[in-house]
């Protein structure tokens, strides 16, 4: 995609109330459309993230032969063909703006035995996928890029993938389920150690789908040729499409936001954890399991913040809340500091350097780390910031508007639909003082 005209102008001030769903969790999504296309008989997913994300992962499988009913919005029929069901795909199929959907697919496409041809929009093209074809080149899979970087060329292999034991040097549940995707279609046993556990949606849905797996903190591994017997999916909604009504919340005094049914496994609760060290009012709940997943309702209250050092610890546990974590740190009072965070520099954008921009323009001190950012709370005035195209940066900066003096005008919103379709209208339904102009 490129560079949208699409821009949100944020009026300063307000405060967030209400019962609020946002929409599936997009990891649960992608990974139930894959999982459900290649099992066997019927599978129906419930609370499917219809953003552009999970859509390129659907038309990929149905460019692959595979029957997706649209039964609804957020409701797929998926006709499973087997895992080894898919036909080569008369054109390259395009994961649009998602990371996920392009390292996970490749490791799922490199155990087929045809070629095919993965694309992405211009931010997707620039992201390093060596972390995939490395070790997918030493199970015999052959990967042709462009240095490392998309299109991607999966060959068909003759003789089949053979499994690895894989330290990876990230901790990056893509890489991982990756591997465990190819895993699948391998010989013999695929291990994957990580250096700090990474999501683990992919374990719990196999499960779902009757594939045996072992895991464990920083530990998964799956034997080759399991089948997956068809299942039911009910998408949770995505704690990282809540954390902005999180932060937004949380920093605005007399907010009083209930997000419900929200995604709480302990992979992913990182936000949670952050927001209650820097002080903001969180309750759990109506705690309680969805398709295999923990769920809670979360309810958070408007308070003042303080500044908190985040380290790597933490990091994987909220990797895609970093953008509007800075924006609760750039109000709370007092220093905060993040390391440990380099990941986030190869995300849709460089996520430390566009949100530090972004702050500085402001009016918020903040220094840019290698790994992370030191950031200092203080009165933000306003202004213009450009979003870079990056979904989660254009959402945090809207959030910034409800302590900010002055409007906030937010360039190149459009890819907002890849991860929250509807946040304009939700977030403005709640209190937001945000319009949208352009296309
Ligand atoms: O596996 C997943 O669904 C995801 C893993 C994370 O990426 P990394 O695995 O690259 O850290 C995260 O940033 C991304 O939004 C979704
Ligand atoms: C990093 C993200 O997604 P992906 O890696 O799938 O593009 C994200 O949604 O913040």
């Amino acid at each position: 995609m490129n560079q949208s005209n699409l821009s949100y102008t944020v009026a300063p001030g307000g405060q967030l109330h209400g019962r609020l769903r946002v929409p599936g969790d997009k990891s649960i999504s992608h990974r139930a459309v894959m999982l459900a296309s290649l099992a066997d008989g019927v599978s129906e997913i419930t609370g499917f993230l219809s953003g552009e994300d999970c859509l390129c992962t659907m038309k990929a499988f149905q460019k692959m032969g595979v029957r997706i009913e649209r039964l609804g919005d957020t409701h797929l029929r998926v006709h499973g063909v087997g895992l080894r069901g898919l036909k080569a795909p008369a054109s390259a199929l395009d994961m649009g703006n998602s990371g996920t959907a392009m390292r996970l697919m490749c490791g799922l496409l490199a155990g087929q035995p045809f070629a095919s041809t993965l694309i992405g929009d211009a931010s997707l093209s620039r992201r390093p996928m060596k972390r995939v074809i490395n070790p997918l080149a030493t199970m015999g899979a052959r990967i042709e890029s462009q240095d490392g970087r998309a299109p991607l060329q999966v060959q068909a292999v003759q003789g089949g993938l053979k499994g690895l034991r894989y330290d990876s040097p990230v901790a990056s549940a893509q890489v991982k389920s990756c591997l465990l995707l190819a895993g699948l279609y391998a010989q013999g046993r695929t291990e994957v150690y990580e250096p700090e556990a990474s999501r683990d949606h992919t374990e719990r849905m196999f499960r779902a789908f009757g594939i045996e797996v072992e895991a464990r903190e920083g530990y998964a591994a799956v034997q080759g040729g399991q089948s997956l017997r068809a299942a039911d999916i009910a998408v949770p909604a995505d704690i990282s499409s809540a954390a902005f009504f999180l932060v937004g919340a949380a920093i605005s005094p007399g907010s009083d936001v209930t997000l419900v049914e929200v995604g709480i496994n302990p992979t992913r609760d990182g936000i949670v954890t952050i927001l209650r060290q820097m002080g903001a009012q969180i309750d759990l709940l109506n705690e309680r399991q969805l398709g295999g997943e923990p769920v809670a309702d979360l309810r958070v209250r408007g308070s003042r913040l303080k500044g908190v050092h985040i380290g790597k610890e933490l990091v994987a546990s909220a990797i895609d809340e970093f953008p509007v974590l800075f924006v609760a740190a750039a109000f709370a009072e007092g220093e905060t500091v993040v390391t440990g965070a380099e990941e986030l520099r190869v995300k849709e954008s460089d996520r430390i350097q566009t949100m530090c921009d972004g702050l500085r323009a402001l009016g918020i001190s903040a220094i840019a780390t290698p790994d992370g950012m030191r950031i200092c709370g203080g009165r933000m005035h306003g202004g213009e910031v450009d979003s870079h195209g990056d979904h989660r940066i254009a959402m945090s900066f809207a959030m910034a508007a409800l302590c900010a003096e002055q409007p906030i005008r937010i360039l190149d919103c459009l890819n907002v639909n890849t991860s929250f379709p509807g946040f304009a209208t939700l977030a403005a339904g709640a209190g937001l003082r945000l319009t949208v102009s352009g296309s």
